[in-house]
């Protein structure tokens, strides 16, 4: 027998680098063994020098794509990356609801490493107000709480003030990445809207950090889709994410993508 097959979708932007977005994403559920879908919200073309151009897909052609997967396919876990413009952040809440997803990953996608916007400015409204409620998980880092809460997050006691007011607007549970702080130490935080858990690690002095944001996420999504709890999930996800900057590749001349074949379960 083989067991049951567990399933996740991503809805998010393709990364031609292959490191981040949706091909993160799926090399991401493959190495936890669960069946990955996508439905793509623009194409990217990039590297690991950067993003060299951005091109959006049409509403209609990302609706399409949930739909198919939808109706077909049934995914046990949800994840969201680049949702890129206010418009595509309505369809995708819709087809949330429409779908009654209740396992849905939010990585409040911003900014690439180098700079390059994947979110439109005038869109950060529109997540706050439809994606957030919606989100049974959210996985922002330092500068993307910032931006959603509106506050300077410098000190741990401000990551924690600042996951709660995600808690408040919304979110289920808060995980906020630390690998914008500072020190060799780093902390990822959790907050269920009672407790807060950390995640310490040893910060890897690397430039080859491509990915990280998606990858981690996507290894929490993989996890729920397995029925895991959200504790679980984020320890596997902290794990995956370490053994993939300890052993990165070293491939491209800038900042190059992580390891998604290091981690074993
Ligand atoms: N240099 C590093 N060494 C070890 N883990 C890292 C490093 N940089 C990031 N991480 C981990 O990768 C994940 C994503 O981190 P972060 O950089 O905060 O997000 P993003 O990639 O979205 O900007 C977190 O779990 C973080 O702890
Ligand atoms: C298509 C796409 N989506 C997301 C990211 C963010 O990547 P990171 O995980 O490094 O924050 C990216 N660079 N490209």
């Amino acid at each position: 027998m083989r067991g049951m097959v567990y399933k996740a979708l991503t809805i998010a932007g393709s990364d031609s680098g292959g490191g981040a977005g949706i091909q993160a994403d799926l090399k991401t559920f493959h190495q936890l063994r669960v069946f990955g879908m996508s439905a793509i919200t623009a194409v990217t073309a990039q590297n690991t020098l950067g993003v060299q151009g951005v091109y959006p897909l049409s509403v209609e052609a990302v609706e399409r794509q949930i739909d198919s997967v939808a109706v077909d396919l049934s995914p046990h876990a949800v994840k969201t990356g680049m949702l890129f413009s206010q418009e595509m952040i309505e369809l995708v809440a819709h087809k949330i609801k429409q779908y009654k997803w209740m396992s849905v990953v939010v990585d409040p996608v911003m900014i690439a490493k180098g700079g390059a916007p994947l979110l439109k400015q005038e869109a950060v409204e529109a997540l706050q107000r439809h994606m957030l409620p919606l989100a049974y998980v959210l996985t922002p880092n330092i500068p993307e709480a910032e931006v959603l809460t509106n506050m300077r997050i410098e000190t741990l006691e401000q990551r924690k003030e600042a996951a709660k007011k995600l808690h408040d607007m919304g979110v289920r549970y808060v995980v906020m990445k630390g690998g914008h702080g500072e020190g060799n130490e780093l902390v990822d935080i959790l907050y269920d809207g009672e407790q807060f858990y950390e995640w310490k690690s040893k910060r890897i002095d690397t430039k080859h950090t491509h990915g990280t944001g998606c990858t981690f996420a996507a290894a929490i999504t993989a996890q729920l889709a397995k029925g895991k709890t959200i504790y679980e999930a984020v320890d596997v996800a902290k794990r995956f994410i370490q053994v993939a900057v300890e052993q990165t590749l070293q491939i491209g001349s800038g900042h190059g993508p992580t390891n998604h074949w290091a981690f074993h379960e």
